[in-house]
């Protein structure tokens, strides 16, 4: 599949209607006596059926077989794969930052190949999230996944991916991010070879838009950049293994057919695809640098008014004119943790430690900021306008502490030395000076 064979529909949350084969839809009402084609009827919710409309998604799904005829289910081990918070877990209190993960010479598809870096909260109580990274060079063959605890909003890195799901086909390229609703069964296929990128499994509420407020009604990730898939069913019958994710643990099951068997949909809950090219960045046009909460591209809310779950923020290329300004983040401790991802180029904060492919991770109240280089630099620097240009960097930001996981730990990509960044910022009280 080509990526330029591929058709999308526009809008994030639009009520889509797709058919593969013309008639496959009902007209006029969701579950008639005979579905058209004799294709059956089945309904995804991804919310209570009784959430407020404004946040209610569901879709109804034609397809040739329903779901229910995946047979029984067996343990699947996957031990990377990890979910949550953990009762007694040791949270080093210090910043941390890993150099770039490297992809395994043995075979690996996403499934195999993904690796939980940090976690919180509680899948049972539909709270928190993971971040994780994949690290993979095969597609996945014959095998299809369904995640019953999260959303899964993917950001490529390196090498595109071809999303085949229930509702269709997405292509994702790095510089473009996927958002997979819970419970769709997928397929990844990775047509460049070896592929990495990273992973927020949104144990919570669905990921939104955020108000935009005094923004206006324009702005930030515009609803029409969001593209959906059209129908797309295959015809093989050679069989597939469905794996499961299921109350933090992984199950296989074997199924005669392909999941991939709904010939039409309508609804707004589906698969979605994003080009953060389209982001349509505000900053400061006078002085001081503004809260990164203006680059939200989407927020999963708490149940606390204005404290995420997860906010999915990115930081793209974009003008800096700020006056007699430190343009780079200000030094901070937030009560919110970030944990930060480099797809390409180089972070202002960090321009040499943070790597693409590599992360940080700045807890709760964990100072953080600029490295002694990036201050030096930003604090001579000539404040003409500057254009940060090829650079996409970004943060999974919760209410919730990460704990990093023994991957994370002792996997070998944790850089020992993160804290030296800071050592060059001696005392320069200028009282001192002679
Ligand atoms: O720590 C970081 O690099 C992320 C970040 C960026 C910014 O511009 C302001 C605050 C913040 O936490
Ligand atoms: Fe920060």
């Amino acid at each position: 599949m080509t990526q330029d064979s591929l058709r999308y529909q526009s809008g994030f949350g639009n009520e889509f209607a797709t058919e593969a084969v013309a008639g496959a839809l009902p007209q006029g009402r969701n579950s008639p006596q005979r579905a058209p084609l004799a294709l059956y009827a089945e309904l995804v919710s991804g919310t209570a059926f009784t959430a407020p409309r404004a946040e209610n998604r569901r879709t109804w799904l034609y397809r040739r077989q329903p779901s229910v005829v995946t047979g029984a289910y067996q343990p699947y081990e996957q031990a990377w794969w990890l979910t949550g918070a953990q009762p007694h877990a040791v949270i080093p209190p210090e910043p941390l930052r890993w150099a770039p993960f490297e992809i395994p010479q043995e075979p690996l598809d996403f499934v195999d190949g993904l690796r939980t870096v940090v976690a919180n909260g509680d899948v049972e109580a539909q709270v928190g999230m993971a971040a994780h990274v994949y690290l993979c060079n095969r597609s996945m063959d014959r095998r299809a996944l369904v995640n019953a605890d999260a959303e899964m909003l993917l950001v490529p890195q390196q090498g595109r991916l071809v999303l085949r799901t229930e509702l269709g086909v997405l292509s994702v390229r790095p510089g473009e991010i996927a958002l997979l609703p819970r419970g769709i069964a997928f397929r990844v296929d990775v047509p460049d070879g070896p592929s990495r990128g990273y992973v927020c499994e949104n144990y919570g509420a669905l990921f939104r838009l955020p108000e935009l407020g005094p923004i206006g009604s324009n702005g930030l990730a515009n609803p029409r950049d969001f593209q959906a898939p059209v129908a797309a069913y295959e015809d093989d019958a050679g069989g597939c293994e469905i794996v499961k994710k299921f109350g933090g643990r992984l199950w296989r099951a074997q199924m005669q057919q392909s999941p991939f068997n709904v010939v039409a949909w309508h609804g707004n809950l589906a698969p979605l695809k994003y080009d953060t090219a389209n982001f349509m960045v505000i900053g400061s046009i006078s002085f001081d640098h503004p809260d990164p909460s203006i680059f939200t591209v989407l927020t999963s809310p708490s149940d606390t008014p204005g404290t995420a779950n997860c906010d999915f923020v990115i930081f793209p290329p974009r003008w800096l004119v700020a006056e007699d300004t430190f343009r780079p983040p200000w030094y901070h401790r937030n009560v919110m943790s970030e944990f930060m991802g480099l797809v390409y180029g180089q972070y202002d904060a960090k321009p040499q430690g943070f790597r693409p492919g590599g992360a940080s991770l700045h807890n709760c109240m964990v100072p953080h900021g600029p490295d002694a280089e990036a201050f030096d630099r930003a604090s001579g620097a000539p404040l003409q306008p500057q254009k940060l240009d090829n650079t996409l960097a970004f943060m999974f930001e919760s209410r919730w502490r990460f704990q990093p996981t023994a991957f994370a730990l002792t996997g070998g990509a944790l850089d020992a030395d993160y804290a030296q960044c800071w050592s060059g910022l001696a005392d320069r009280f200028a009282s001192r000076k002679t």
